[in-house]
């Protein structure tokens, strides 16, 4: 099964004959792939058939299951493949991204999908099921990029997306801000006062809670926005609403009962844009560092590993503390020893800096002093609101 795979995804990749639609995978616990399907359409057949052998039929949709071993293989061949376009090639691109593919998690109308067009007006997105999916897409060379989101002004960060990033061996190369409308959509000829009960992304119903508690209306989380609205569509119930955007309004024939449901008017979504390889600083842009770092035991670790930004006067943005997942908790029992609880975590760090500045290769040379591990996530312009 696997060996016949491998034609099939340098097919997609080198000739470039079909085009991905949409993407799901998934992890065994093992750590194995455990089932991967996507569905795939022929582009304009210009390449001759014998090209495209094994597959000379249409390719709908295909599922690839029960990986072995062989897939460390594949993944190295990908590896040695030509590479579509670099990520200093679509950053910041002129032309909009225009050969791009890029990956985002939730159907058409998402606002992952309205920021993977922010940031690349042209490209072509690629919705995928979940989030690990559309960092499964870069990896294996489908898309160029994936476009996900880190933090919500309002409601916080997306804790699965900063685990991820380190589960993933892929660079931030920028990050969108999105200013986040969101709207109470429902069937043509409801009124807002129909609407007893809304479903939408959990997140996208925190962001709204004050508003609906008014209203008296009951939530039920869905995978994303834009697949609430969806399937307020196909039910055809005309108390259930969605609390998604105006295009998903659009795409799937809802009328909108009521605009900026949010309790907060500066409902802003902060997304990264990952990519196989990092971007190579410019100067005449302001640009953040974003690393993570486990520090050493013992008193005032962390409070020394700040330092290093506050002596070279660099300006933390963010820090974001996360447990370590493969040891998330270490306990002193009180019993023996009085001293305190002890946690393992990792921190993540924004930093307004760039790596091409000595300032910041001096910190990061200094923070390896108290820290266990330190990885660079990636350096990148830092966006304004859009
Ligand atoms: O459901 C969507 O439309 C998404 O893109 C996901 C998501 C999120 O995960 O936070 C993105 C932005 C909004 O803050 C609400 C939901």
């Amino acid at each position: 099964m696997f060996s016949k795979a491998l034609p099939l995804w340098s097919g997609i990749y080198v000739s470039d004959v079909v085009v991905v639609n949409k993407i799901s995978y998934s992890w065994h616990s093992n750590g194995r792939v455990g089932s991967f399907s996507l569905s795939a359409q022929r582009r304009e057949t210009q390449v001759e058939d014998d090209k495209l052998w094994p597959y000379k039929q249409d390719l709908g949709s295909l599922s690839l299951n029960q990986f072995t071993d062989e897939s460390t293989l594949f993944l190295k061949d990908l590896n040695s493949l030509p590479k579509p376009l670099s990520a200093s090639e679509l950053s910041f691109s002129s032309n909009g991204g225009a050969k791009a593919r890029v990956a985002h998690q939730g159907v058409p109308g998402a606002y992952s999908e309205a920021a993977a067009l922010e940031a690349y007006p042209k490209c072509e997105t690629v919705p995928c099921d979940q989030f690990e999916d559309a960092f499964k897409a870069v990896e294996l060379c489908l898309v160029d990029k994936a476009v996900l989101p880190i933090e919500n002004f309002v409601g916080g960060s997306i804790h699965c997306n900063y685990d991820l990033l380190l589960q993933h061996r892929l660079h931030i190369v920028g990050e969108v801000k999105l200013a986040v409308n969101h709207c109470l959509l429902g069937l043509p000829g409801v009124r807002k006062e129909d609407i007893k009960r809304v479903l939408s992304h959990p997140q996208a119903l925190s962001q709204c809670e004050m508003t609906l508690n008014k209203l008296g209306i009951v939530r039920v989380n869905a995978n994303n926005t834009a697949a609430a609205a969806q399937i307020v569509a196909a039910d055809g119930k005309r108390d259930t609403g969605a609390i998604a955007s105006s295009r998903a309004a659009e795409i799937y024939g809802l009328n909108i009962l009521a605009e900026r449901m949010q309790d907060d008017s500066n409902n802003i979504t902060r997304f990264l844009i990952l990519a196989r390889e990092p971007i190579i600083p410019r100067t005449d842009r302001l640009h953040k560092t974003s690393i993570v770092v486990t520090l050493e035991e013992g008193p005032g670790t962390l409070f020394k590993a700040l330092a290093v930004f506050a002596l070279r006067e660099i300006k933390l943005l963010k820090i974001e503390s996360r447990p370590k997942t493969e040891c998330p908790l270490r306990v002193v029992n009180d019993s023996h020893n009085r001293s305190a609880k002890h946690f393992d975590y990792l921190f993540y760090i924004d930093f307004e800096a760039s790596m091409t500045e000595p300032r910041a290769q001096y910190a990061l040379g200094h923070l390896q002093e108290f820290a266990k591990f330190i990885r660079v996530l990636g350096c990148y312009p830092v966006s304004t609101v859009q």
